[in-house]
């Protein structure tokens, strides 16, 4: 999975400079910030309702494509940003076998 995502992200680093008539990335990173966000939004609220909908229905196909729609937008996010798919690999690295209790409790004892 990893190997997938660095390098649908180093495609979409290379786009930065393409062409936006021929890319649709490159159309988005010259748009700007925030309509990525905009998008980014667009598609979490998407991939939200068709989770809503595979209960009713029991079809999670549109689970699946609404979901890659939101990762491909965050990958965008991301590289607008210059930061990597591997720090948020690693960050979820390191967070594993930490419960989220813990982690919450350990805060809130601060
Ligand atoms: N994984 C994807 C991918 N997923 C979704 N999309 C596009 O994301 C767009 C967003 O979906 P929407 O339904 O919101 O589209 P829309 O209505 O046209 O968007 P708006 O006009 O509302 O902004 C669609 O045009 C999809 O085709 C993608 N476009 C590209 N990729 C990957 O990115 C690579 C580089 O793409 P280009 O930059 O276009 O060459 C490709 O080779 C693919 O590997």
């Amino acid at each position: 999975m990893s190997d997938i995502l660095q390098h649908l992200g180093q495609i979409i680093d290379q786009r930065k400079n393409a062409d936006a008539k021929s890319s649709y990335v490159a159309s988005l990173h010259h748009k700007g910030l925030n309509k990525i966000l905009e998008k980014v939004g667009e598609e979490s609220f998407e991939a939200v309702l068709a989770a809503k909908d595979a209960v009713i229905s029991g079809n999670k196909d549109d689970v699946i494509y609404e979901t890659a729609d939101l990762w491909f937008h965050c990958l965008i996010m991301l590289s607008h940003l210059d930061i990597k798919p591997e720090e948020i690999l690693n960050e979820l690295a390191r967070r594993e076998g930490v419960s989220g209790h813990d982690e919450k409790a350990s805060r809130t004892q601060k």
